[in-house]
């Protein structure tokens, strides 16, 4: 049973009727998606600025309500209109570790509550539990009465992780985790992550613009475009082996680490216009194979050899 299956999952924000003229559509930043995730695994997921990472990432913890689609947690159906029932099963990491900690309470606080709430946890179990999360991300008790503000970028990750682990979720969604961090810094994190991931049996969705991250942490990789999966497959292959023309694209620019996921010496840089999307293949105006086919319809993703799966009209030999 996969751990995290999500089926048709989208969201459209709508936007203020104007005072003249017509409804408008609203931004789609996710359009259907579909993907599982299975126990232990870590997916990757990438794209550059504005594809729709967060949206999803919002949608997977409860934080954001999907316009469609459906979110299955250990082969249960989740109430995408009750945030509350996801805690405990799944959890976010933030990108800026220092700001998604609330700068007026102190460590011991922030760690007590999802005790409290999801576990009803309380006096010396919860404090022992404390000290077990901590010492797990290797950091001392005696930081717990100190504010957020006391600590550097890598020690306020692993709060922010410490505290996505005392809900006891199966799954974390780390949503650039290591992207806010020096590049010295980031390794070390990125090797705690995959120490607690064994030793709690957890799941991981990875969220990343970083090319050169996603392909050393992830089994498998969902590339994003434009709210939409265009591809998804292995991750020491996917970018040796791209099936999808914007694959490709990512691939060749080179990943070296801490570089944004996108190609600025590649004709027609721009993503198309959320509020006014293109009939057929969203990539299409920046796509060396594009055909009239791609400008009017929109390939579904389908099956290209082992493992893998690209949206394509015109996909590449492999
Ligand atoms: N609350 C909102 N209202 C309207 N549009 C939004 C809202 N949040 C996001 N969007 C739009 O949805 C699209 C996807 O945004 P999202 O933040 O999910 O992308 P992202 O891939 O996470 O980008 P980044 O890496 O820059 O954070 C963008 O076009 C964005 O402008």
């Amino acid at each position: 049973m996969p751990a995290l299956k999500v089926d048709g999952l989208a969201k459209t924000f709508p936007l203020k009727k104007p005072l003249f003229g017509p409804a408008r559509p609203g931004v789609r930043a996710v359009r259907p998606v579909s993907f599982q995730v299975e126990t232990g695994e870590t997916l990757g997921v990438v794209g550059e600025s504005g594809c729709g990472k967060s949206t999803l990432a919002r949608m997977l913890v409860g934080l954001l309500e999907p316009s469609e689609g459906t979110i299955e947690i250990a082969g249960k159906a989740q109430d995408t209109a009750d945030p509350a029932a996801f805690g405990k099963l799944i959890q976010y990491v933030f990108q800026d570790p220092n700001s998604s900690l609330n700068p007026r309470k102190t460590i011991r606080q922030v760690m007590e509550a999802p005790l409290k709430r999801l576990h009803a946890m309380s006096g010396p179990d919860r404090d022992r539990r404390i000290s077990e999360i901590f010492a797990s991300v290797n950091l001392r008790d005696e930081f717990l009465g100190r504010y957020p503000h006391e600590f550097s970028g890598g020690q306020a990750q692993r709060i922010g992780i410490a505290r996505a682990l005392a809900a006891d979720p199966r799954i974390i969604v780390l949503d650039e985790p290591v992207s806010a961090l020096d590049v010295s810094v980031q390794a070390q994190v990125l090797n705690l992550l995959a120490d607690l991931k064994s030793r709690f049996g957890l799941t991981y969705l990875f969220i990343t613009h970083d090319l050169a991250v996603v392909e050393a942490v992830s089994d498998r990789i969902v590339v994003l475009y434009f709210g939409a999966v265009v591809e998804i497959g292995k991750a020491e292959s996917i970018f040796a082996n791209p099936r999808h023309p914007y694959t490709k694209l990512l691939a060749d620019s080179a990943p070296v680490v801490g570089r944004p996921l996108t190609a600025p010496e590649q004709k027609g840089t721009e993503l198309p216009d959320p509020l006014n999307p293109p009939p057929g293949c969203a990539f299409a105006g920046r796509c060396p194979r594009a055909t009239d086919l791609c400008r009017v319809q929109d390939p579904d993703l389908k099956p290209m050899g082992e493992d893998q799966l690209a949206a394509c009209h015109h996909p590449l030999e492999g």
